[in-house]
């Protein structure tokens, strides 16, 4: 296997039960798994969702509040609950994992977003797993939508791949990749394996989130997918309850929906490691 540079998100859908707590057994396998793969030589993002949910069920809330000053603090609620359980199981596996919190200013600004950047070298290159949300707490670009460029983990996981210049984006979800149509809606959609260009009729496949807490859907995933293949990097699409799926993605089987990264740009880090 050749040592690639990985992100790895994971959505509040795959993360969270019903009530909004952690979906234990989830979290422990996509650690378990990430500690593994790092440990066979690759350099691991995870860009973690899920604050906002953990939070406001721990908060004591049956519903995700509507109000944006109990939306912010539910998400610093469930951000150190996130990071909290997220350290505690890297650890179970020797692994020392470090949290990045960002929003669309910290890369409109040139020296904040080469600051993140050799932050991120600094930590993957000492075998750090560093884990990225959007800082929730502060922003609201996530929550309202309003900048068209960052606002959901879609988006940014595309962005931090970009700005680590990684090979690969998986993207965890609840389902299995990119269907005909919402598979929620009609059970007798297809499953696309593979797009290699992400034109109109990809996109009118693309409907909304498929649950309470899932906030992008199917059309944030595709802009990102669009975003890192025009950078030569190769996006999947998997179903988030089985993180071993993984480690057949990395050994290049065809798991999921595969969107493949333009051929003609080739990102910095594999000319480094070419
Ligand atoms: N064409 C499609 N193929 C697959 N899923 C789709 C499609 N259109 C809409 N969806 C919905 O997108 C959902 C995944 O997005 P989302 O709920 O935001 O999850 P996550 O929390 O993983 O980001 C699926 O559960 C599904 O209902
Ligand atoms: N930053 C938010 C997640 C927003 C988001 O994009 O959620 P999802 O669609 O589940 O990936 C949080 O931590 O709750």
């Amino acid at each position: 296997m050749k040592v690639k540079r990985i992100i790895v998100k994971v959505g509040t859908s795959t993360l969270t039960n019903v009530d909004g707590k952690i979906n234990l057994q989830c979290m422990e396998q996509l650690v378990r798994v990430l500690s593994d793969i790092q440990s066979k030589g690759h350099e691991v993002v995870l860009v973690t969702s899920a604050a906002i949910t953990v939070g406001y069920s721990k908060m004591g809330l049956s519903t995700r509040p509507k109000d944006l000053p109990t939306i912010q603090a539910a998400a610093a609620v469930g951000q150190c609950e996130l990071v909290h359980m997220y350290d505690r199981l890297f650890n179970e596996y020797g692994r020392t994992a470090a949290q990045i919190l960002l929003d669309a200013t910290d890369l409109e600004n040139a020296e904040r977003k080469q600051n993140l950047s050799n932050t991120f070298n600094a930590l993957l290159t000492r075998g750090i797993i560093p884990i990225v949300n959007e800082n929730d707490s502060v922003s609201h670009t996530e929550i309202r939508s309003k900048n068209k460029l960052f606002g959901d983990n879609d988006t940014l996981s595309a962005i931090v791949a970009l700005l680590c210049n990684a090979n690969l984006l998986i993207n965890l979800s609840d389902v299995d990749g990119l269907y005909a149509a919402d598979p929620k809606k009609d059970c007798n959609v297809h499953l696309i394996r593979e797009v290699s260009e992400i034109d109109d009729r990809i996109i009118a496949l693309a409907g909304g989130a498929g649950s309470v807490c899932g906030t992008g859907g199917m059309i944030t995933k595709i802009r990102a997918a669009r975003l890192v293949t025009s950078h030569g990097i190769d996006m999947v699409i998997t179903q988030g309850s089985r993180p071993k799926a993984l480690y057949d993605i990395l050994n290049g089987a065809a798991i999921g929906t595969r969107f493949i990264g333009k051929p003609q740009a080739i990102s910095q880090f594999e000319r480094r490691t070419q």
